[in-house]
Parts: C-alpha cells; sequence; structure tokens
C-alpha cells in the first residue's frame, strides 16, 4: 500500500482485517515509526488501532517487494511523480490499483490513464476502487460498499476477496472510465454542494446540484464511453451522496468555508495538508468537457471560484439565470 495519509491507511486497515498481509508505505518516516511504535497513524486517524498484520515502512522498495497488487493511495496529482520513482521496483504481473480520484491538470488523463503511461503496462493490468469510502468511516469499521473495476475481471475477483470483511463489501465493474469519472467529477460536485451550505441554502438547493451533478457527469461519461449504470451505482450516485451529504469530506468542507467568505487560501489552511481533490479537477474536468464539447455549467461554476476570483453567491444567480431547457438534454 502506497501512500499513508487518511484513505491510504484506511484500506490497509481493511485488507488486514480481510486476512491480507500489508506493507504501508508512508512518505515521512516519523509516520512509519509511529504506526510501528504505537499501531497509530495519528495525523490521520489519531482513533484507530491498526491490526498486526499491518507493517509500516518508510522504503518504498520494502513495500513493493514481492507484491500481488500495488495499490497506489497518494493525491491524483501527485500519482505520475510518485510512479515514476517506483516503477522499476513494480513486481512482474502485480495488478496496480488505484485509490485517487480525479483527473490530471495538463493531460486530462485518469489515474488509470497515467499508470498505464507511466508504469508501461496493458490496461487489464489496473484496477481503481471507488465509492461512498469516508476514510473515518471505514476506520472505525462502519458498513460500506464501494466498486473494483478492472478490464480483467479475475484481476477485479481477486482484489474483492483480498478486500471483503464484515464492514467491508466490495463489488466488481469491468467500466474502469465510469468509475474514475464519477469519482474525480463528485468531488467537484461536493465543492459546489458545500459552498451552497456556507451561503446557508438547504435541503432542495443540495438535492437540485447533486442531480445536475450528476446529469453534467453522466453527459461526460457518455462521451468518454462510460455505461450510464455505473454513474447510478456506487461509485456514481453512491459517492456522490455520501461526498455532498457529509461534514467529514474535505470538499464539501472546502467549499462550505468559500460559501462562508474564506478566501481559496484560507480554506486551503484549513485543510491542515489533506487534499481536497476537486479544487484541482475542477479546472481539469472542465478542460476535458471543453474538449470534447460537452456542457459542464456546474463545474465551470466551481472552476471559476476556485481560481478565477467569483462569488459563490454569483455563482449562484449565473446557475439560475441560464438560458431554460428540458431536463433531459
Ligand atoms: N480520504 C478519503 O475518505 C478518501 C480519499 N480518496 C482518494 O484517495 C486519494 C488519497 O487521499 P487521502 O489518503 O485521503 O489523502 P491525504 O491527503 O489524507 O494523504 C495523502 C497521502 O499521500 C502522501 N503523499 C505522497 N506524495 C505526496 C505528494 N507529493 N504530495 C502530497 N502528498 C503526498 C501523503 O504523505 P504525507 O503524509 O507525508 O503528506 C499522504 O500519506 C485522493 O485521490 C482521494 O480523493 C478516495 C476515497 C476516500
Ligand atoms: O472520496 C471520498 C469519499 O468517497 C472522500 O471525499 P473527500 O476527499 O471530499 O473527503
Amino acid at each position: 500500500m502506497m501512500g499513508a495519509g487518511s484513505w491510504g491507511t484506511a484500506f490497509a486497515k481493511v485488507l488486514a482485517d480481510s486476512g491480507t498481509d500489508v506493507v504501508l508505505w508512508a512518505r515521512r518516516p516519523e509516520v512509519a515509526d509511529e504506526i510501528t511504535r504505537s499501531r497509530v497513524n495519528s495525523g490521520y486517524l489519531p482513533t484507530t488501532v491498526l491490526p498486526p498484520n499491518l507493517v509500516a515502512t518508510a522504503d518504498a522498495g520494502k513495500a513493493l517487494d514481492g507484491a500481488r497488487a500495488v495499490v497506489l493511495g497518494v493525491p491524483s496529482q501527485t500519482l505520475r511523480a510518485n510512479l515514476a520513482r517506483w516503477r522499476s521496483a513494480l513486481p512482474p504481473d502485480s495488478t496496480l490499483v488505484s485509490l485517487a480520484k480525479g483527473v490530471e491538470l495538463g493531460t486530462l488523463k485518469r489515474m488509470s490513464e497515467v499508470i498505464r503511461e507511466v508504469a508501461e503496462v496493458p490496461e487489464d493490468r489496473v484496477a481503481v476502487v471507488s465509492g461512498p469510502n469516508l476514510a473515518k468511516e471505514i476506520a472505525a469499521e462502519q458498513p460500506t460498499a464501494t466498486v473494483i473495476a478492472c478490464t480483467d475481471h479475475d484481476r477485479a475477483v481477486e482484489l474483492q476477496h483480498a478486500c471483503s470483511n464484515a464492514y467491508f463489501r466490495p463489488y466488481t465493474n469491468v467500466d474502469v472510465v465510469g468509475c474514475e469519472l464519477g469519482g474525480a467529477c463528485k468531488n467537484v460536485i461536493a465543492l459546489a454542494c458545500g459552498m451552497a451550505a456556507g451561503l446557508g441554502f438547504g435541503d432542495n438547493t443540495m438535492a437540485s446540484i447533486i442531480t445536475r451533478g450528476l446529469a453534467e457527469t453522466a453527459r461526460l461519461g457518455a462521451a468518454l464511453g462510460a455505461d450510464p449504470l455505473t454513474l447510478a451505482g456506487l461509485a456514481g450516485l453512491g459517492d456522490l451522496v455520501a461526498t455532498c451529504a457529509s461534514p467529514l469530506s474535505r470538499n464539501r468542507s472546502f467549499g462550505e468555508r468559500l460559501g462562508r467568505g474564506d478566501t481559496v487560501a484560507r480554506a486551503q489552511e484549513a485543510a491542515h495538508g489533506q487534499v481536497a481533490e476537486g479544487v484541482k479537477s475542477c479546472s481539469s474536468i472542465r478542460e476535458l468537457a471543453a474538449r470534447i464539447g460537452v456542457d459542464m455549467p456546474i463545474t465551470d461554476g466551481v472552476h471559476r471560484v476556485c481560481h478565477e476570483g467569483l462569488d459563490p453567491r454569483a455563482l449562484t444567480a449565473a446557475l439560475l439565470e441560464r438560458e431554460r431547457k428540458a431536463e433531459r438534454q
């Protein structure tokens, strides 16, 4: 498991609790030392005691040595550089598994595309885990489902066995594109929901943003070959609802601060170094949509708030004043 942040640590615990031995790589040696010494990663999951079949190291080579699956739990925009450093030590025929929910700035690539490019592996060696998976709830062993997407069904099933336990239920899917787009786009929509909450709006507004957010995600998905039913499933609607509704979501919390009048810099400080992927992905997703002629007004508006200084209140007005249209258009 490469990455000992919130989700990397929680997913490592899921694997270990499913009977899979895990070596967890932490970027900072003090994090690995703390886990080894006290079984806790206090910076990310201070109340979670990690099981004994999970060992931590700051030596990437040790973490990768002999791994059947290499799970990548670093932020999207850092995946390319991290993976390039690990490339020569990736075990032959291991499955490369992405936990990251984002679209790369500049290249506009999904994480599985970045992995294939950097590691020079075929698409059937790359899998994606995506669903309504707030790390803190899972670390507390609250019941949760997720999706493991891989074009090689057998690899997906192997991973499914490796991370199934009494509180975590993974489903397989062959639609990698749909799962990745669902995960990346919902972060941006959660920023918009947070802004609405910060402005004092209630559940009608939330439901409207979630539903229209799903509509624009589905338009993008359709244009890029995703199965529409994937976006109606756990990696689409499921994750969208969890992230948009939860005070535990970093994206929603970030948006809420913007809605209350904080600057992007102040919201960033309040995140204490944890990643709110939508702040960067709103720009890459917007550009991707523009490139293929897909209309994504909420994503475009979130980009304008985060990067062009638009006031969230002005975004509300701009969305409501758009040209009237049919719901399914
Ligand atoms: N948290 C959640 O509930 C969920 C998160 N995800 C996704 O998983 C991915 C990882 O998220 P999460 O674990 O929460 O992120 P965090 O911000 O909690 O942790 C990021 C981890 O990546 C490490 N890292 C390695 N290289 C870098 C770098 N160059 N810059 C910054 N961090 C680096 C960090 O090390 P260090 O501690 O030294 O900074 C840290 O261990 C994201 O794409 C996120 O969207 C998906 C589902 C649930
Ligand atoms: O992806 C997540 C839940 O599925 C976590 O969302 P945040 O990154 O907004 O905390």
